[in-house]
């Protein structure tokens, strides 16, 4: 009889990268049939782990076993042939190829050939309208919404029926529909027998999901908990290394003078126009599922989209019309929701990412003196708490939360009048959202204005003055800051209004 546990084993697992410990003496056991969070700060060694988990990595140290048997072969291939598939944190689609063939993008030789082409579209369509609904599958990937795009990639996943199933902050990018879609998915595959790895920085999924939850700690495993005793004040102070954070909840507030005004902004040809102010010292929500118009509104609010109606920024010169050249000289900072493609420049430092478009502060009589730049970049690191090797090393060596954090320091540091911020904490650890949060209000206090996306409910309800709340390409809800709560804005989400909402 076999004694070895089953399930996916790491014992001991540590691993390098330069000076940087990514991973020291982590300890996890993935159970079949289980849904197991591995929860952890920015940086704290959580990615590392599933790609030593996916063969992407090969640890310094430590044992990895599956159902007893030890995992030597060590490349995605490899892992994806013992029934090991992984949904890596970044939406990875081929634009140009269609759905059916992003889908099965990867499945190699005698896996894939074994299925005709009619069956190959019937589980394509099958496992993508289980998660996302009908997503036509000759579709250019390209032409899919973010969250769509992500949900191919889980599909890429499902399809192949893994024995452990790895998802990585795959439900950032994820609208509320599929999320909870592919909750239901997850429990049915855990239901039968799959062994589930779950990473997520939304402690309310953490809770709804989890049968246990790790915790990681600056490369170590501190402590894995079971459903019952879960508690995410015990696991915040895991996560953190110390007890008891103070809620950040907004307190009301008087605005300033209006600085920015939207007049008939229409997201759709038949949709209500919306006129829009936005006062100094403002912070402003936008929510609403995906795809009903508040990614568009913000982007005609930075001027990177155009459409009917007009957006001025107020000046004491007067009113200036926002194109998407002119956001700097208007002191209008925009913040894109994709890293890839929209903000990251993937060859170049960190330091270079965070002071491409402020690298006038740093010039002195026409030279360029790097070590302005590390002066203000280091302000910056300290503060949102970024966790690197060297700031002379590429962006790309950072973890996906860290990446975010020097996108968001990039446009901090051009000291904006208006911060138009798209799902800006995507990705970013609880710990840091909060300190995120202290630092908006603080600068809100000094005046400046907030426009923030979130697909995050709770944060639009702990930092927002008020929050707009879209339906069908139009402005559905405004809830003022005495009526924000998380049921307000999910009951506007879904059609619902109260009296007092205009
Ligand atoms: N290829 C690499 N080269 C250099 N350093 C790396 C590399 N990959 C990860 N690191 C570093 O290892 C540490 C752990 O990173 P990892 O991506 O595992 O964190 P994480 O817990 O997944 O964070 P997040 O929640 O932000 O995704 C970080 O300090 C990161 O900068």
């Amino acid at each position: 009889m076999n004694n070895q546990p089953s399930g996916l084993v790491l014992t001991g697992v540590s691993k390098r990268f330069g000076a940087t410990r990514a991973l020291i003496d982590g300890d996890l056991r993935l159970r079949p049939g289980e849904i197991h969070t591995l929860l952890g700060e920015n940086g704290s060694g959580k990615s590392t782990l599933v790609k030593i988990m996916g063969g992407v990595h090969r640890p310094d140290s430590g044992t990895v076993t599956l159902d007893g048997v030890p995992v030597t072969s060590r490349s995605p291939r490899a892992a994806m042939d013992l029934g090991i598939a992984t949904v890596f944190q970044e939406v990875l689609t081929a634009g140009s190829q269609s759905v059916l063939e992003n889908v099965w993008l990867g499945s190699h030789g005698t896996f894939r050939r074994r299925l005709g082409r009619a069956e190959q579209r019937s589980i394509a369509q099958d496992v993508l309208t289980r998660i996302a609904g009908a997503i036509p599958l000759d579709l250019p990937a390209g032409q899919l919404s973010l969250s769509e795009r992500q949900a191919l990639c889980i599909a890429r996943a499902l399809v192949r029926k893994p024995k452990v199933l790895i998802l990585d902050e795959s439900t950032a990018s994820l609208d509320v529909s599929s999320r909870d879609r592919l909750f239901v998915e997850m429990r049915r595959l855990a239901a039968e027998g799959t062994a589930i790895l779950f990473i997520s920085h939304r402690m309310d999924e953490v809770a709804e999901i989890s049968d246990r939850v790790t915790v990681l700690r600056s490369g170590r495993s501190v402590s894995t908990v079971e459903r019952s005793d879960l508690s995410i004040n015990r696991l915040i102070a895991d996560m953190t290394g110390n007890s008891g954070h103070a809620e950040t909840r907004r307190q009301p507030h008087d605005a300033g003078d209006t600085i920015l005004q939207g007049a008939a902004v229409r997201l759709a040809p038949a949709s209500a126009p919306i006129d829009f102010e936005l006062r100094a010292g403002e912070i402003v929500g936008l929510a609403g599922l995906e795809g009903h118009g508040q990614d568009q509104f913000i982007k005609r609010l930075a001027g990177v989209a155009g459409g009917p109606g007009s957006v001025v920024r107020l000046l004491p010169e007067g009113a200036a019309e926002l194109t998407e050249r002119n956001g700097d000289a208007l002191a209008v900072a925009y913040l894109p929701r994709e890293r890839r493609g929209e903000s990251l420049f993937e060859s170049m430092s960190i330091r270079e990412n965070f002071a491409l478009p402020t690298l006038a502060k740093d010039r002195r009589g026409g030279l360029l003196d790097t070590r302005s730049s590390a002066r203000r970049f280091d302000a910056f690191a300290r503060s949102l708490s970024l966790r690197f090797g060297a700031a002379h090393e590429a962006i790309s060596t950072l973890s996906g939360g860290n990446q975010q954090k020097v996108l968001l320091a990039r446009w901090l540091a051009t000291d904006p009048k208006v911060l138009l911020l798209n799902d800006p904490t995507r990705g970013v650890d609880i710990g840091t959202k909060r300190e995120i949060y202290a630092i908006l209000h603080r600068l809100s206090g000094e005046g400046m204005s907030v426009v923030i996306l979130s697909s995050e409910v709770d944060e639009l309800v702990d930092l927002a003055d008020r929050v707009l709340v879209f339906r069908d390409q139009s402005v559905f809800a405004q809830i003022p800051h005495f009526e924000l709560s998380t049921e307000s804005i999910v009951a506007a989400y879904f059609g619902q209004k109260s009296e007092v909402h205009t």
